[in-house]
C-alpha cells in the first residue's frame, strides 16, 4: 500500500492521547492468561503485534474478549493451557515470539511457531540456547530461526547466568522459564533493559529479587487477576515528540505517556540536544508511571548516544537519526548492532531513506554518524520505503512533515504493526 504523505504547512496543536504501549500490552496478555481470576485491561494496544499474543493465548484456550479497548482475560495458569489446533502465526512480532518461547517452553504438548519474512530472519538462538540449557526441547530452523517446534517437557532447571545479549525480550523468556523451573534462578543483564515483565510479576501478586542487574526468581504459578490501564507508548509518543519540536509554531501536550526510567531515554537524548518540553501531571502511584510530556518547537544541537543509554532507546533510534540530520553539528550513534536484527537492518534502511532526502549519514558497524543540519526534500527519490518497517515507515511519515517535496511511502501497512492510528492522530493535531 502506497501512502501519500503530508507536510506540515503550520505547527502541530492540541492534546493527543497516544496508543497503549506495546510491551506493555503484551504482557498483560500474558500475566492475564496466568493468573487466577479475570483480568481488565484497559487502553490495550490493537496493532498487528499484540493481536498476535491476543491469538495465541486465545489458540490455548484462554477465553479472552475485547471490547473497544478493553480486553477481558480468564486466566487458566500454566497449567490450563491447551494443545493448540495448529501451529501459531506470530506475524512480526519478536517480542511474542521470544517471551512465549520462554512461557511455553514446559508444556506437555508441542507448540510450532511461525510468522512472517521479516521474523523469520530474525535471531532467535538468544533465547533457544539459554532455554536449551534449562532443558527446553525447541528445535528451530537451522537451530536459529523460525519455523520452530517447541517439543512437549516435563522438567526445566534453574540457571544461574549473564544474559549473553542486551535484550528485555530474552530476560523476559528465561523470566517465564525460571518461574517454571525446580529450582532458584539468577539472571544477570549486561545493561538495564526495560523491566515491564519484572514490574507486571509483582503486579500479579509474584516475587522477583533484583539486587543490582541481578535478578532472582524462584519457581511460583499463583498470580492474582488484576485491573489497569496499560499508558500510552513512549516509542509511540516520540514520533509525535520530535514531530513538535522540528516543525515550527508547535505547542503539542501528549497526554498519559508511559514514564517508565527503562522506556524515558528518548526524552533525554531530546534534553540534551536542546529540545523544549516539560513533563506535567505525573502519575508515579501506578506501577508503570505514567504522565503528559508537553513539547515546543525548537532549534536542535547534535549529541552522542552510546553505551548503557541504547537499551533505553534501541526502537527510537531511527527517530534520534532524523532528529541528529536536523541538528547542528555531527551525532554520532555507537554500541547499537542491535538494530542490525530487528524488523529490518535499521542502521542501513534510515541511512538508505533518509540518504534519498539528502541526510549526510556514515554507517558503522554498530551505528551511524550524522552530520547535520541538511533540509529535508526528494533529492534521489520522491519515493521512500519503510521496507516492511513500521518504525521506518512512521519515521519517515515525521521526515516528511519537514520536507520541501511531496513524498509517497511505499508500504505503508507496516506502520499497523505497532500504530495503526498514526495517519488519523497526525491529522487531528497537524494545523
Ligand atoms: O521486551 C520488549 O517488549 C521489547 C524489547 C526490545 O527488544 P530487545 O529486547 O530484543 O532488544 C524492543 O526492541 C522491542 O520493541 C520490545
Ligand atoms: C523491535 C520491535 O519489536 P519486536 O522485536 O517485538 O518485533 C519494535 O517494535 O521496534
Amino acid at each position: 500500500m502506497d501512502k501519500v504523505l503530508v507536510a506540515a504547512a503550520r505547527g502541530l496543536h492540541g492534546t493527543l492521547t497516544v496508543p497503549g504501549d506495546k510491551s506493555i500490552s503484551h504482557r498483560s496478555i500474558m500475566f492475564g492468561a496466568l493468573a487466577k481470576g479475570t483480568t481488565i485491561i484497559d487502553h490495550f494496544l490493537f496493532s498487528d503485534d499484540c493481536r498476535r499474543t491476543l491469538a495465541a493465548f486465545q489458540a490455548l484456550g484462554v477465553p479472552i474478549t475485547v471490547d473497544g479497548e478493553r480486553v477481558t482475560i480468564t486466566g487458566v495458569g500454566f497449567a490450563g493451557l491447551k494443545a493448540p489446533q495448529q501451529a501459531l502465526d506470530l506475524g512480526n512480532s519478536g517480542t511474542s515470539t521470544r517471551l512465549l518461547l520462554g512461557l511455553f517452553s514446559k508444556q506437555p504438548f508441542p507448540i510450532g511457531f511461525f510468522g512472517d519474512a521479516s521474523l523469520s530472519k530474525r535471531p532467535m538462538k538468544r533465547v533457544i540456547a539459554p532455554l536449551s540449557q534449562m532443558g527446553a526441547k525447541i528445535q528451530a530452523t537451522d537451530t536459529d530461526f523460525l519455523p520452530l517446534t517447541i517439543a512437549t517437557n516435563t522438567t526445566l532447571q534453574p540457571v544461574e547466568m549473564t544474559i549473553p545479549v542486551a535484550s528485555a525480550q530474552v530476560k523476559s523468556a528465561l523470566i517465564f522459564a525460571a518461574l517454571q523451573a525446580n529450582g532458584t534462578s539468577k539472571l544477570t543483564e549486561l545493561a538495564q533493559t526495560r523491566d515491564h515483565t519484572e514490574r507486571m510479576l509483582r503486579q500479579f501478586g509474584g516475587e522477583i529479587d533484583k539486587n543490582g542487574l541481578t535478578l532472582t526468581i524462584k519457581p511460583q504459578s499463583q498470580f492474582v487477576a488484576q485491573k489497569f490501564r496499560v499508558p500510552g507508548d513512549m516509542s509511540s509518543a516520540a514520533f509525535f515528540a520530535l514531530a513538535a519540536t522540528l516543525v515550527p509554531n508547535s505547542q503539542l501536550r501528549l497526554a498519559q505517556v508511559g514514564l517508565n526510567n527503562t522506556r524515558t531515554g528518548f526524552l533525554d537524548v531530546l534534553s540534551r540536544m536542546g529540545a523544549d518540553f516539560r513533563v506535567e501531571d505525573v502519575d508515579s502511584k501506578t506501577v508503570e508511571a505514567s504522565g503528559d510530556v508537553i513539547v515546543t518547537s525548537s532549534k536542535l544541537k547534535a549529541t552522542t548516544v552510546h553505551g548503557a543509554e541504547i537499551a533505553n532507546v534501541i526502537d527510537e533510534i531511527p527517530l534520534i537519526a532524523l532528529a541528529a540530520t536536523q541538528a547542528e553539528g555531527v551525532t554520532e550513534i555507537s554500541d547499537a548492532a542491535e538494530l542490525r536484527v530487528k524488523e529490518t537492518d535499521r542502521i542501513e534502511t534510515v541511512a538508505t531513506e533518509l540518504r534519498k532526502l539528502g541526510a549526510n549519514i556514515e554507517t558503522k558497524p554498530d551505528g551511524m554518524i550524522i552530520h547535520g543540519p541538511t533540509p529535508l526534500r526528494a533529492v534521489t527519490s520522491d519515493r521512500v520505503d519503510s521496507h516492511g518497517d513500521h518504525r521506518i515507515g512512521l519515521m519517515l511519515a515525521v521526515a516528511a512533515l519537514l520536507s520541501k517535496s511531496q513524498l509517497t511511502l511505499t508500504d505503508a501497512a507496516a506502520i499497523n504493526v505497532s500504530y495503526p492510528n498514526f495517519f488519523t492522530d497526525l491529522e487531528q493535531v497537524l494545523d
